[in-house]
């Protein structure tokens, strides 16, 4: 079933078109990244899922419910990119507070105990949000999202400005919450991180839909390209210029060839063949580049 779906959703600020027609789905219990670089229309799409910004056409419903009503709202847990704390509170005071807004079932203090516990916070209760770094208040803009255990997660860069370690921690936390059955609907623009743990991606570009779908779907929608390393790269690349599976190749920037191919499945069929031909020997082969070359070049042919 759907968690979260949008039909021609659409935002004009005047002239500027902010998001134009976007049509998506998510299903529920998937981790589903949104990528897009700066002013893409991120945070004005989440901004409708949420129901905090009215769409001028198109809608958006949320587990079947239309975006912004409360049967939508209250199944949803959002942290926005630039949340703003009260400094002078701890965590747990904030936490009980926000608990407290949003109506929590049951015991408000458990409930906020057990956040910190999972975000790793429990050390910090007590000290000002004020001294936190930026690590600890992104965990805390998560515990917030989470305090009433919504069914999705909607999350704009929560990983934006941290450090490996610290990004890691939020990373571990969104793998563990789709273990759960939630679904997680993440926006970022350091793509190289979120394909190591979305299953399914939208890409937009000036407000407009490029792609949406299983990741593997942006593999398949550009050239592939490997790196080998051979005993004679110049010669292997000679050979290789002129094979049907190959569309060209170049001396890869750290040694070895790179080759691009728009038939992988004949390409590996191919090199052994062709580099076996000419007694030539590999010492290895590997994919190069990753969802961010991927997205480049989808941006590229998108004319932006
Ligand atoms: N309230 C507003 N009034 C006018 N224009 C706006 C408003 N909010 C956003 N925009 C414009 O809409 C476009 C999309 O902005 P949005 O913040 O949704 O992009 P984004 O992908 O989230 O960007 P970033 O990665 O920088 O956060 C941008 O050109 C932005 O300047």
């Amino acid at each position: 079933m759907a968690m979260i779906e949008t039909r021609n959703l659409t935002k004009h600020y005047g002239d500027e078109q902010a998001v134009q027609g976007i049509d998506l789905t998510v299903e529920e219990g998937s981790i589903h990244g949104f990528v897009g670089p700066n002013g893409a229309g991120k945070s004005t799409t989440m901004g409708m899922l949420v129901g905090n910004i009215t769409p001028t056409v198109g809608e958006a419903t949320i587990g079947g419910e239309p975006a912004g009503t409360h049967a939508a709202r209250e199944r949803i847990g959002f942290a926005p990119q630039d949340p703003v704390f009260y400094d002078s509170m701890t965590a747990d005071q904030y936490l009980k507070y926000i608990g407290t807004v949003a109506g929590v079932e049951g015991s408000v203090a458990e409930r906020v105990d057990e956040l910190l516990e999972w975000l790793s916070l429990a050390d910090a209760t007590n000290q000002p949000i004020g001294g936190y770094s930026g690590g600890m208040k992104r965990r805390l803009n998560l515990a917030q999202a989470m305090i009433n255990d919504p069914d999705l997660l909607i999350l704009d860069e929560p990983t934006a400005e941290l450090d490996p370690q610290g990004r890691s921690a939020i990373i571990d936390a969104l793998q563990r919450l789709t273990e759960e059955g939630k679904t997680v609907f993440v926006s970022s623009h350091i793509l190289a991180e979120l394909e190591q743990f979305i299953e399914t991606v939208t890409v937009i570009n000036d407000g407009q839909l490029l792609m949406t779908g299983p990741l593997e779907e942006v593999w398949e929608s550009v050239e592939t390209a490997y790196i080998v390393e051979s005993t004679d790269d110049d010669r292997l690349g000679e050979l290789l210029a002129t094979h049907e599976a190959v569309s060209r190749t170049e001396p890869a920037d750290d040694g070895g060839l790179t080759v691009w191919t728009d038939d992988p499945e004949a390409f590996a069929t191919a090199l052994p063949a062709v580099a076996g031909d000419a007694g030539l020997g590999l010492y290895s082969i590997e994919r190069a580049g990753g969802l961010e070359e991927a997205f480049l070049e989808m941006i590229d042919e998108g004319g932006a």
